[in-house]
């Protein structure tokens, strides 16, 4: 007979592992483009809609899900997530094909709410989230799994930083823009896509073994963990410096200082790494030590942007 106790811990594991599966402050990467366009929008122009920025919102996190639904399914098929991932979604369930559905749903959804978007606003619009998509799917399916040759950072980069935030701006516009605002997303998603990139990153390092084991060339394999350590505080800066530089120039107001709020966030975290590189177990949460990074500094960049006003 099996002892109630063991049944509970069973129980409290799982609920564990799903809580890991669900990750929901991973969600922050997928919502900031769009927060620090709407902060942007109402600094220089002091409106904003509603319904677009709350539809940009639910369509990000929907494709967010379905491109972690897609990672556990691809990760399954070159088995990298077999022993190193229990809580992949499908180790935890065990039904692939649930799995499969689950994700194109997500997938579907998000799209078809981002067309209805670009409906309201431009084509152009549904052209950038594709594009957005594409460098997601490349990232990790096949044939291209560029993501195991060590180039997710710059797809990551290149998907949350002008690509999403440009879509964002023109969602948010309310006479509908015909052309890609580059330069105000670039200025805009470049610091806050740095910080996203390096969660990323910082994801890498509780699982060199495994990624090695399975071919998966992440920076952190092909660096070794303590180079790939001593490059963190040049990105946390490199976060900063891209953020502060508009402001240097006059182009963006003081109160932009406010993305500092991920400073304690960042500094806790390159201290860890300079620590525990070498300790899976010590920095299997480093991510999400990163996240709050990445959250607090967009955050405080999007308010700070919008206080520009007053
Ligand atoms: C799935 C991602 C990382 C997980 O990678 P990894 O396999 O190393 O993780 P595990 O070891 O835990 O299995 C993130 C990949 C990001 C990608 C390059 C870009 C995604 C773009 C989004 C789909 C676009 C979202 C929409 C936009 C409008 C906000
Ligand atoms: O599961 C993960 O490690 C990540 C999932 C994810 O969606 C994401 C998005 C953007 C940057 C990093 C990450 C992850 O690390």
């Amino acid at each position: 007979m099996v002892e109630p106790q063991a049944v509970a811990s069973r129980y409290a594991d799982r609920r564990l592992l799903w809580k890991a599966a669900i990750k929901w402050p991973m969600y922050s990467v997928a919502v900031m483009p769009v927060l620090l366009a709407a902060g942007w929008r109402i600094g220089a122009v002091g409106s904003l809609r509603w319904t677009q920025l709350f539809g940009f919102l639910l369509a990000a996190i929907l494709l967010l899900l379905w491109e972690n639904l897609s990672n556990d399914l691809f990760d399954a098929d070159t088995g990298v997530d077999t022993t190193g991932k229990p809580h992949s979604v499908v180790n935890l369930t065990g039904r692939r094909d649930r799995v499969a559905l689950a994700s194109l749903a997500s997938l579907g959804s998000g799209l078809a709410l981002m067309a209805w978007l670009a409906w309201c606003s431009s084509v152009l619009v549904l052209a950038l989230v594709l594009l957005c998509c594409g460098l997601g799917y490349i990232y990790q399916g096949p044939p291209f799994r560029l993501g195991y040759r060590g180039l997710g950072e710059p797809l990551c980069w290149l998907a949350f930083g002008p690509c999403a935030t440009a879509a964002a701006l023109m969602v948010l516009e309310p006479q509908g823009a015909n052309v890609i605002p580059w330069a105000t997303a670039w200025m805009l998603g470049a610091g806050p896509a740095v910080a996203t990139s390096l969660v990323l990153f910082c994801s890498h390092f509780h699982q060199v073994s495994e990624d090695s084991a399975h071919g998966k060339r992440s920076p952190v394999v092909r660096l070794g963990t303590a180079r790939a350590a001593a490059l963190i505080p040049w990105l946390v800066a490199l976060t900063l410096a891209l953020e502060w530089l508009p402001m240097c120039r006059g182009d963006w107001p003081l109160t932009v200082l406010l993305s500092g709020l991920g400073l304690p966030a960042g500094l806790a975290l390159i201290r860890l790494m300079q620590r525990c590189h070498d300790q899976p177990d010590r920095i299997s949460g480093s991510k999400f030590l990163a996240l709050r990074f990445q959250a607090w500094n967009g955050l405080g960049l999007a308010l700070g942007l919008a206080l520009g006003r007053l």
